[in-house]
């Protein structure tokens, strides 16, 4: 390089590096005291740029949610919302608003049920899928619900013989990770059978978890890791082998049932999502999706159905244990109504039970499925959201905890007493778990059915108590889901005579 040449690249980079300055400083002026949303209360930083939450959630490894309520104790209610009216003023059937792009991406499944921005294209892959997931098809596949539930028993069953106590956080990822992938792919992962509960793929979804948290903030991080080939990430990434593996086995079934149709009759029961996503008639434009939408939509169950459904079930389990009372009186229900060991319930008889509706109410909230503000951008001719207006294309949301744990709704809102939900009815309006709105759950009901069915058909045949080493209390770190990373909760069961 000679000497002119070594000048024109310093001065070009000197220009990029002071135009970049320029350019830096003045969004950071602009955003922190000329925007519209500048008058809004909070953290300067956090107006200047994004990379605020990136700074909380990656560097001082905080939970974004609990930060949030340090700040709304500082700053006030706005512009995440905490006042609970806020959840039905942002996540209702009126709002059509799309989903915020930044975190909705970093799920890698842009193209499925979950992932799409726009209330359009989310209506029209409901729209197909919602007959699998309909009240209806739910009753049609009890026994498969059923029988994995019949199949962790068995396997509880096993554990009282050697006395060894039952991992209930593993053990009910095992039993909802079987349901999810009998029921939407026909395929059996048979989790439940691994020793200790130790399925590599419930362990890999788990280690997967914190790696969202980055994903968000970094696209470039994000597809380092998901852009390698299959063979590479598992060296690389050990932990996250079973998730790979499962992932491989799904994009192998969906090439097979793309380039042949008629391998669907092969599949082991109708109710598959391929039944409904490969047929052309379900479109209104008749053309089924690219196999690289139906991976997402297959990846996107995955992930929706395993983790929270199984952690209603742990964190219910551990409160029943730990409050005798509670335990017993859910027991007498189950009773009351499944004498007969050899006879139990349906789940039409199971849904009038009011004590075990109450329970699960109650552990959906203390649970609280998505623990993640639900981000939406306000339509650009802005909202009113708690009396507050809104400018159009601000990022909003309102945490499901920032409900469920509000103590004028819910007092002592720490406390596990289903019995609030028999005493005030109301209180299901304040049940946001599922979320709300057209975006709202679409497995909802598949969900209650697992739910009921489980914590009747464990609780009914099985005394439990709690391992010395279980943990007094459960806390999460925000991960979108509530990550329990602490100490399990472990239990010795027994069979009932
Ligand atoms: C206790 C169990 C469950 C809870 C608490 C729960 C909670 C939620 C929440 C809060 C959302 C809204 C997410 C958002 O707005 O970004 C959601 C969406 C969704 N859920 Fe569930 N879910 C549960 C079980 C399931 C199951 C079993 C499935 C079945 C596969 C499922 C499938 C979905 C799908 C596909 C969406 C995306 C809907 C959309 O964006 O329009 N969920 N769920």
């Amino acid at each position: 390089m000679n000497y002119n040449s070594v000048q024109t690249t310093t001065a070009v980079f000197l220009l990029v590096l002071i135009s970049w300055i320029s350019w830096f400083t003045y969004n950071a002026i602009y955003n922190a005291y000329l925007h519209p949303l500048a008058r809004f209360p909070g953290p300067r930083t956090a107006a200047v740029t994004r990379y605020w939450k990136a700074f909380v959630e990656c560097i001082q490894n905080r939970s974004f949610c609990h930060v949030l309520e340090e700040l709304h104790k500082e700053h006030g209610d706005v512009l995440h919302f905490a006042q609970p009216q806020a959840y039905h003023d942002i996540y209702n059937n009126k709002n059509r608003w799309d989903k915020e792009w930044h975190l909705y991406h970093s799920f890698n499944e842009d193209r499925s049920s979950f992932g799409f921005i726009t209330y359009k294209e989310a209506k029209e892959r409901k729209d197909v899928l919602n007959k699998s997931f309909s009240p209806k098809a739910i009753e049609q596949i009890e026994g498969i619900i059923t029988d994995k539930i019949d199949a962790l028993s068995a396997a509880f069953t096993r554990c009282a013989a050697t006395g060894a106590p039952v991992d209930l956080f593993f053990a009910y990822r095992c039993l909802t990770m079987d349901i999810i992938t009998f029921l939407c792919f026909g395929t059996s992962i048979n989790a439940i059978d691994e020793p200790g509960f130790r399925a590599p793929i419930t362990e890999a979804m788990e280690a997967s978890l914190p790696v969202f948290i980055g994903f968000k903030h970094s696209d470039l991080y994000k597809n380092m890791i998901l852009g390698c080939p299959a063979e590479i990430s598992k060296v690389i990434s050990p932990a996250t082998r079973g998730l790979v593996e499962l992932q491989q086995l799904l994009q192998r079934q969906i090439k097979e049932l793309t380039n042949d149709p008629k391998k669907l009759e092969k599949l082991p029961h109708e109710m598959t999502i391929y039944h409904r996503l490969l047929d052309n008639e379900a479109y209104a434009n008749k053309t089924v999706p690219l196999p690289g939408s139906l991976y997402e939509e297959a990846q996107a169950m995955m992930f929706a159905g395993t983790d929270t459904v199984a952690n209603t079930l742990m964190l219910g389990s551990f409160h029943l244990l730990r409050q005798r009372e509670r335990y017993d009186r859910l027991k007498r229900e189950l009773e009351g109504t499944w004498s007969d060991l050899k006879n139990p319930p349906d789940l039409k008889k199971l849904e009038s039970l009011k004590y075990l509706n109450a329970v699960i109410k109650e552990s959906l909230r203390l649970s609280s499925g998505v623990v993640s503000g639900l981000l939406r951008v306000v339509p650009s001719d802005g909202a009113t959201i708690c009396g507050v207006p809104v400018p159009g294309e601000t990022v909003v949301s309102c945490g499901s905890t920032f409900v469920h744990y509000n103590a004028n709704i819910f007092p002592e809102p720490q406390a596990f007493c289903p019995e609030r939900w028999l005493e005030e009815p109301e209180l299901d309006t304040w049940l946001v778990a599922f979320s709300k709105g057209p975006r709202m759950c679409l497995g909802i009901n598949l969900a209650w059915a697992e739910l009921r069915l489980g914590f009747a058909g464990f609780f009914r045949r099985f005394e439990m108590r709690l391992t010395d080493d279980s943990p007094d209390t459960l806390t999460f770190r925000e991960a979108f889901l509530p990550w329990f990373d602490g100490p399990h909760v472990r239990a010795f069961v027994k069979p009932v005579e």
